[in-house]
């Protein structure tokens, strides 16, 4: 074998920038959407009973992006003192298969999920959005302030978390234009952009405190029997999802809502479906080993690694 070359989470840090993320993601996703140079399995999950986690393995093959790489990806949303998730990603040659190298998943995990929050936001909210509300105040509302940021210019940001003091702590690193909320109706009043990002496994976030015509990320809640938005929500709302495939398997709050999806977001990307920015849209993420793949790339290539 090569010699494996291993990447820190330092130097993904280092790299791994939203302006150049976003819109790498945005392509991705389009290319995914197209169904002809895109191998990707549904998430392989193996569940962990006594921390109520899994273990997932995400592979993926990317033709048009010469990507083969796999993540593997555990969650123990019991962990206290240490993160929730961690994760490497194996890059291999994808014309002999040879390992190339082991990175650090956890950055990019963070940064390609709200990278690709970000992408479906442009897509489908509806205006120049004012509010931006954070349901969750861990790795991925930090993220998605980030990432969000690089795109709108909020006036106010508002957190809530089902423990207070991580909503104040978050605030408190945003800064002025930031309020930790005690409850969700009030995170949420007039709010255009709603991102859900919390290990809840039922819902936190209700149809009747939604602004018609938000746009509502769902990012927790990946599991079949987890959700994190209400039915109601589900079924008024216009769904987008990553995967649709990924969608019906894993997404409680599809399968347990039986909320119709109308499109991938890549179609929307591609123009094969409309943005239907008018309406409350719910953009339903799951993750997909696609996003790994080109955030890995992107990494890679700049570390000059054949
Ligand atoms: N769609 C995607 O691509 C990805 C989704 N995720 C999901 O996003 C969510 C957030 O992930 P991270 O920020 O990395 O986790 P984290 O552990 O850093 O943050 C989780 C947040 O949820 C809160 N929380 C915990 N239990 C809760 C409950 N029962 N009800 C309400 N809030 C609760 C915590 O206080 C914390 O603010 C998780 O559900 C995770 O699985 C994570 C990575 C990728
Ligand atoms: O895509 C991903 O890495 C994950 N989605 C849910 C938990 C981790």
């Amino acid at each position: 074998m090569d010699t494996l070359v291993i990447v820190s989470s330092e130097k993904v840090t280092d790299i791994l920038d939203y302006t150049i993320l976003i819109p790498a993601i945005e392509k991705s996703l389009a290319e995914f959407s197209k169904r002809t140079g895109v191998i990707q399995p549904v998430r392989n999950v193996v569940l962990i009973p006594e921390s109520e986690g899994f273990l997932g393995c995400m592979p993926v093959y990317s033709r048009e992006d010469d990507i083969l790489a796999t993540k593997i990806v555990s969650f123990f949303p019991q962990n206290k003192d240490v993160s929730t998730h961690h994760a490497v990603i194996l890059v291999f040659c994808a014309h002999t298969g040879i390992p190339k190298a082991l990175l650090d998943g956890d950055v990019i995990t963070a940064k390609r999920t709200a990278a690709t929050s970000a992408v479906a936001t442009k897509y489908l909210v509806n205006g120049k959005p004012d509010v931006l509300a954070l349901l969750g105040s861990g790795v991925q509302a930090r993220s998605h302030v980030a990432a969000l940021c690089e795109l709108f210019t909020f006036k106010e940001i508002r957190i809530w978390n089902h423990r207070f003091d991580g909503a104040v702590k978050l605030a408190k690193e945003i800064g002025l234009n930031c309020a930790a909320c005690r409850d969700v109706s009030e995170a949420v009043k007039n709010a255009d952009v709603i991102v859900t990002v919390t290990s809840a496994k039922d819902p936190v976030l209700r149809l009747d405190w939604v602004k018609p015509g938000a746009h509502i990320n769902a990012v927790g809640a990946c599991r079949p029997d987890w959700s994190e938005i209400d039915a109601d929500l589900m079924k008024s709302a216009v769904v987008y999802v990553d995967s649709r495939e990924g969608a019906i398997k894993e997404s409680g709050d599809i399968i347990l809502s039986q909320a119709e999806i109308y499109a991938e977001i890549g179609e929307v990307i591609l123009g094969t479906r409309e943005a239907m920015r008018k309406k409350t849209t719910v953009f339903k993420s799951l993750g997909m080993a696609i996003e790994d793949g080109i955030a890995a790339k992107l990494v890679i290539n700049k570390l000059g690694i054949q």
